[in-house]
């Protein structure tokens, strides 16, 4: 008779990349659901954590973040990361001490499946593959970035509406549409938040119809401090493309479109949402922040390149509007290759080889433009300035997930953070087995140089002045986490009164040979010298994408605010389906689309 063991090796639940029995809950045995990122799918609740060093006295508030975290075996056996559903986390710290809270969003596609106890949506953003008891449903898992807003957690994903969490216990209060306010099938997993006004500046691409129609619709929205919308203005992309993240300047957005698209006949033929196009120009729009018009988009376009976290961006004297973000060379989206129709111009770069500098672009709002049609946007205009832009300057960082001071959000900037790829140094193979989400052993801290504070470079001297600093324009503060373990995402923790990159730096740090977490915080000005305090969790989470500090008097007070009788009072979440769901429901002859 087989060891029990053994039979748990023998037995595999696809076939043919199809999901055979949902009643036994078995992951894939694919690189996707392993080492690091084997499903945690813990929830609860973990009360002070142990603890190597000192957490600084000062330090009260919340980090919160999220993962994507698959509840269930999803129905395709080469499911992504991506498509996980949301799982976020708490770290409570006060007085030295830190509690932990782990809790899922409780998205539409959340309760379906709960249900059900099975996977019902299929692939990443493609409901062509869902199972039909879910059709009309809200397919998000809100799995991206966590952001406070006027006392509650938006659970945020790019194809999807926000959700919206109590920040204390993490409940899910619902689905968000902003009182009505804003009822897109989609909204973007990186708002900007103007530290001057108190206004989120948010956006959505695929914006126009029901969400996964691969419409070339962009909004852009500003929600004042008070909740109310003041702005709104609809655009037009050159293609269905990426448009992950975005900066904010006193008066201009930025948006960065990638080359990777979407295609409905792929999707309707069970593939890929993406694929990307190595033969496509990378793309940014500038918009004004107030007052904007349809036509008052300028896209700039650039050679192929493949974005990653925008760190500043702001203006100068001259008007021109600096834009540092990082950018690689390459698709870092491997799983989205590109169609078979494609050729590469230089053959498939594997992720490990792509480099990922930051980049400054600078652009000029006032570019002169034309009115252009392109294979994508149909018989629309697309405003594109007539000449094409180069990188003002590119530092060669290696990293990503470039993260700054949040109250020098639409100013000038001199420090940035990210999550660094230093191949050169030593990596425990036999023990950690390919790093699960990219070899991020380091952290860094960059200073802006004196003369690349508030300046745009120049573009023509960019080549000469790379050489002159091998490559920096500033200040290389590096830790390296030793050969068996990664960072995630780092988030800035400012101190008060101090002044800009004052304070602290938390992460995720990930243990790749004991599958376990901890939590670091640096002095964020000195990371070379190492942690201040190391915070263990007793378990593996996973890899996440964002996370965001709150202070925790801004959780009181708002808490207050909210309260039954508070000058606010609680949230008020969406009552009603979506305009695309109740389209549908009506073409369909049903009564809604949620049971
Ligand atoms: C890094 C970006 C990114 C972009 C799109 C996504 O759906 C996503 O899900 C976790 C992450
Ligand atoms: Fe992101």
């Amino acid at each position: 008779m087989a060891h029990i063991h053994e039979l748990a090796a023998e037995i595999s639940n696809y076939a043919n990349n199809r999901l055979t029995d949902p009643s036994k809950v078995r992951f894939p045995r694919t690189p996707v659901f392993a080492s690091m990122n084997k499903p945690s799918r813990f929830e609860g609740d973990v009360f002070d954590l142990e603890i190597s060093g000192t957490i600084p006295a000062d330090i009260d508030g919340t980090f919160f973040r999220v993962q994507p975290d698959h509840r269930f075996p999803p129905l395709f056996e080469d499911d992504i990361h991506f498509n996980g559903d949301g799982s976020v986390t708490a770290v409570r710290i006060s007085g030295g001490h830190a509690d932990l809270k782990q809790r899922y969003v409780h998205t539409d596609r959340y309760v379906h499946e709960t249900r059900a106890r099975r996977s019902l949506f299929g692939r990443y953003r493609n409901p062509w593959t869902d199972n039909e008891s879910v059709k009309g449903v809200i397919r998000t898992a809100s799995n991206t970035n966590v952001v406070f807003w006027r006392g509650v957690l938006l659970a945020l994903k790019e194809d999807g509406p926000p959700f919206a969490m109590d920040p204390v216990t993490l409940e899910t209060l619902g689905r968000y549409d902003f009182e009505g306010q804003i009822l897109s099938p989609t909204f973007t997993a990186h708002p900007k938040f103007d530290p001057d006004t108190g206004e989120m500046v948010c956006f959505a691409y695929e914006a126009g119809g029901d969400g996964s129609d691969c419409s070339v619709d962009v909004a852009v929205w500003t929600i004042d401090r008070d909740g109310k919308k003041t702005e709104e203005c609809w655009y037009k992309a050159p293609f269905a493309g990426m448009i992950h993240d975005c900066g904010i300047s006193k008066n201009w957005l930025v948006l960065a479109l990638t080359p990777i698209k979407m295609d409905l006949e792929r999707m309707k033929r069970g593939g890929n949402k993406f694929a990307w196009d190595p033969n496509e120009d990378q793309w940014y729009a500038v918009v004004p922040r107030r007052g904007g018009k349809s036509e008052d988009i300028t896209w700039f376009r650039a050679d192929n390149g493949f974005h990653g976290h925008v760190a500043g961006c702001y203006e100068l004297p001259s008007g021109e509007v600096v834009f540092d973000l990082t950018v690689a060379d390459g698709n870092v989206f491997f799983w989205f290759p590109p169609d078979e129709n494609v050729t590469p111009p230089d053959g498939f770069a594997k992720r490990n080889r792509l480099t990922s500098p930051t980049v400054r672009w600078v652009f000029d709002p006032k570019a002169k433009k034309s009115a252009i049609r392109t294979p994508g946007a149909g018989d629309a205009d697309v405003w594109v300035a007539d000449e094409r832009v180069k990188p003002a300057l590119t530092w060669l960082t290696n990293g990503e997930f470039s993260r700054i001071d949040d109250r020098f959000v639409t100013k000038p900037y001199r420090h940035f953070w990210q999550a660094v790829v230093d191949p050169s140094r030593p990596y425990d193979f036999e023990k950690c087995g390919p790093p699960a989400g990219g070899l991020f052993n380091c952290l860094g801290h960059y200073t802006w140089s004196e003369e690349h504070y508030h300046a745009g470079g120049s573009v023509q001297n960019g080549a000469a002045e790379q050489r002159d600093l091998k490559g920096k324009f500033g200040l290389e503060d590096v830790y390296f986490a030793g050969p068996t373990m990664t960072f995630q995402e780092p988030t800035f923790i400012p101190r008060e009164g101090g002044a800009e990159g004052e304070g602290y730096l938390i992460a995720l740090l990930n243990h790749l040979d004991e599958l376990r977490n901890d939590v670091v915080i640096f002095d964020a000005q000195h990371l070379a010298k190492g942690p201040l305090a190391v915070i263990h969790l007793p378990l593996k989470l996973k890899l996440g994408l964002h996370g965001n500090w709150v202070d925790h008097r801004d959780i009181d007070a708002w808490k207050q605010r909210r309260a039954e009788g508070g000058d606010v009072g609680p949230l008020k979440v969406a009552t009603e389906p979506l305009p695309w769901q109740k389209k549908l429901a009506q073409q369909n002859g049903t009564n809604g689309t949620r049971a």
